[in-house]
């Protein structure tokens, strides 16, 4: 081959991964022993000799279902998992930097309390400092809070952002969010102390005015600043209600930095609200954006951020490019999706917040079908995508909201700013197809999952980028109560979107086909492991108290059978956490949590679903708190469960805790004693890991004396419910 035919260089690989045969002969193998299982159910149910045996094997028999159900969907992910690498120090051989294609970044807030705008702020400037043409970086905060307090602190942080920028890039820093930099052991100069000073101070001020709840008249500098705050002086501005706000605060033709290099623009949008129209939550929220940055700069990729998502390396959007801009893997790509990854996570992670199995191992088996599902943070679309499928393109109401339409005017011309505001008036989607055909989707509170489902069946792809260097850190909640109802939030809008005309099943299947339609099952329905995790957790355990077996003895052939099972399942789920960078400490926390998640909010998620769906009225989007105490934080760094404030939520594990504990030390007992029957050693092994992964609970309620204690009254509340549990399942021993 001749020089001048050689390949282009190389932007990315893709290797599909060396468990794939393995997993699927273990499918076919596993397969079998479920068959075996429902033969032995069959055989059971049939030669049931009382009702309640009847009934027991049934509620076995059913719980056996669900679990093979959710083991079939999970079999998707397994059947091609690849992994892909970049070449990121090849897209300048591949493009000239000046036709790298423009960058519209959207970050969301919802609330200054919740979600402090220091951390908002944060986010920002580590985008703003990224290694990309800075004349091709929009970046455009979305405040559903309507807070003057975050615009405040946007203010400052564009003042900010002209020292920051240039100190970044100059000195080649490695973590561009200033909270993060400045916590690591950085090169300290005078240069570095300067702006740490500068940081510093702007955060008091900052952190002062939120505190004080109002931005005064004395910190408010020129005209231009007077007018945009005095739309909060209006009457009966508030949170639910209010004109659209868009304020430029920083205009790349015009602002420099403190070397006089450009600036990127960098936009407030708070868009308008009213008590009477829906606003569909974040969905919402992003579409909005999606129109504003229309009209002012319509960047062909836009990056989708949480406010607590901070970018932790600047080369991401390069990494990005490289598939962007490579002709094989940008044909029909609607998004690339970056893991979800934490900061401040412990060791042993007790409340398995990294979510490896959502946020890694799952978009790892998606990525060699169509794709990874949109995880709601750290994606990069490209604009096209959301406007229809790849071979029909759907038109906006207007060509300035157009994919392609070419903006020709400075962000800050009059007629711009205008029709900002206009497309972000809560009227304006009134008979549009936003939220149904274009944009992000509405009608589900996993706004993200049902957008990237959506997406998929219209014929679009994805690809998972997972660098080895994490490109985004977030917070997640190290409080007990916020996790169960996060991920209750995360259930209950994944069951929409199972029981919905667009469902999984149905829908999925016909669009995907049987893989990747089984694969969307698996995350639409996960909440009905509540059922097998529930029947699991106290029907073998009541039975045990009152000496009745219901799973077979160890001298028999099925008991292999059960071991087999049990023992295939666990392990392979722990193998495949170990091989997603993870230990076996954590894999426990894991396992454990998902029995608690059982147990409370999939049990809840479920329960609630199905009263709204007859009409009783839902909770809407709970914006998770990112605020922690610091008491709270100690006892989270020590491994301590928080209970602390009474939920329901907690009462159900509660009572399986009582339940399981006292039936372990009964059956203990009697084993001892050797009153013993037959037939419970399975029972008692089950009981026993129960109880080992309750030991949280049981120092949170009878050992510990901090705050983060179970509630007396929630203790209480699930002895009494325990009692009346095993006083009703006291017919068993018939
Ligand atoms: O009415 C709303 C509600 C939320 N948000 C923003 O949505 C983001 C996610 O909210 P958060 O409370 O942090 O939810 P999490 O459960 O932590 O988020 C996960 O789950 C969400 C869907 O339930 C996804 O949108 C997120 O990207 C994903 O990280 C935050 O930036 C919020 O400011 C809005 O902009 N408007
Ligand atoms: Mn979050």
């Amino acid at each position: 081959m001749s020089a001048a035919s050689s390949p282009p260089p190389l932007l990315n690989t893709l290797t599909p991964s060396r468990r794939t045969g393995f997993n699927r002969a273990f499918a076919a193998v596993y397969a079998c022993a479920i068959v075996a299982l429902f033969y032995r159910h069959t055989q059971t149910l049939l030669g049931s000799k009382t009702l309640v045996s009847f009934y027991v094997t049934l509620a076995l028999f059913f719980s056996d279902l669900v679990l093979a159900f959710m083991w079939a969907n999970g079999q998707a992910f397994r059947m091609r998992p690849v992994y892909r690498k970049e070449f990121p120090e090849n897209i300048e051989k591949v493009v000239k930097t000046s036709d790298l294609p423009g960058l519209d970044v959207f970050i969301c807030t919802a609330d200054p309390y919740k979600e402090p705008p220091m951390g908002v702020v944060n986010t920002a400037l580590s985008v703003m400092a990224y290694d990309y043409p800075t004349e091709k970086i929009s970046v455009y905060v979305s405040d559903d809070g309507g807070s003057a307090l975050t615009l405040f602190a946007f203010m400052e942080a564009a003042r900010f952002a002209a020292h920051w920028l240039p100190y970044c890039r100059d000195n080649d820093i490695a973590t561009r969010s200033p909270d993060e930099h400045f916590a690591t052991n950085y090169w300290r100069s005078s240069e570095s102390e300067k702006i740490k000073i500068m940081y510093e101070s702007m955060k008091t001020k900052v952190e002062h005015i939120v505190g004080k709840g109002k931005v005064g008249e004395e910190h408010i500098t020129g005209d231009e600043e007077r007018r945009a705050f005095s739309k909060w002086s209006s009457d009966g501005f508030s949170r639910q209600n209010h004109p659209a706000v868009v304020q430029v605060l920083l205009d790349k033709n015009k602002d420099k930095d403190n070397t006089g290099r450009c600036l990127p623009n960098l936009v407030y949008v708070s868009r308008q609200k009213s008590k009477t129209s829906p606003h569909h939550f974040k969905a919402g929220a992003l579409n909005a954006l999606v129109r504003v940055s229309a009209v002012m700069s319509n960047a062909p990729i836009i990056l989708t951020l949480d406010c607590d998502m901070y970018s932790n390396d600047p080369r991401t959007p390069l990494r990005a490019m490289c598939y962007v801009l490579d002709p094989e893997t940008q044909k029909n790509l609607a998004y690339i999706q970056f893991p979800q990854e934490f900061h401040g996570i412990t060791k042993k992670d007790i409340y398995a917040c990294e979510q490896k199995r959502l946020f890694k191992v799952h978009p790892v088996g998606f990525d060699g079908l169509s794709g990874p599902n949109y995880l709601g943070t750290g994606c990069f679309f490209r604009r096209r995508a959301l406007f229809g499928d790849p071979s029909a393109m759907i038109l906006p109401e207007t060509k300035d909201l157009s994919p392609d339409y070419v903006v020709n005017q400075p962000i800050t011309a009059h007629s711009v700013i205008e029709l900002a505001h206009h497309v972000a008036g809560c009227n304006y989607e009134n008979q549009t197809e936003w939220g149904s055909k274009i944009g992000f989707r509405y009608g589900a509170l996993s706004e993200d999952y049902y957008t990237g489902y959506r997406m998929k069946c219209e014929g679009w792809r994805s690809l998972f980028c997972y660098p080895e260097k994490p490109a985004f850190f977030g917070d997640t909640p190290i409080n007990l109560l916020d996790v169960l109802n996060q991920n209750k939030r995360w259930v209950i809008g994944q069951l929409e979107v199972a029981f919905s005309r667009y469902s999984t099943i149905t829908y999925g299947v016909k669009a995907k086909g049987p893989v990747m339609g089984l694969a969307y099952s698996y995350i639409a329905f996960l909440a009905i492991y509540s059922i097998p995790i529930t029947t699991y957790s106290f029907l073998p355990q009541l039975a045990l108290l009152n000496g009745v077996s219901i799973f077979p003895m160890v001298s028999e052939p099925w008991f292999l059978l059960y071991m087999f099972l049990f023992l295939g399942a666990y392990g392979q789920d722990l193998f495949e956490f170990i091989v997603e960078r993870g230990t076996v400490q954590r894999w426990w926390s894991d396992q454990r949590m998902w029995m608690m998640r059982g147990l409370s909010c999939y049990l809840f998620g479920l329960t609630e679903f199905l009263l709204t769906s007859i009409g009783i009225p839902a909770q809407g989007f709970n914006v998770t708190s990112k605020v922690t105490d610091d008491e709270q934080s100690k006892r989270y760094e020590q491994g301590l469960f928080e209970f602390g404030v009474p939920s329901p939520l907690f009462v159900t594990l509660a009572m399986a805790a009582i339940i399981n504990l006292l039936s372990f030390i009964l059956g203990l007992v009697r084993l001892i004693n050797g009153s013993n029957k037959e037939g419970l050693e399975m029972q008692m092994l089950l009981t026993g890991m129960i109880v080992m992964n309750c030991v949280p609970v049981y120092q949170a309620m009878a050992l510990r004396r901090d705050k983060g204690r179970m509630p007396i009254k929630t203790t209480i509340t699930a002895s009494i419910l325990a009692s009346v549990v095993h006083v009703v399942a006291s017919p068993l021993s018939m």
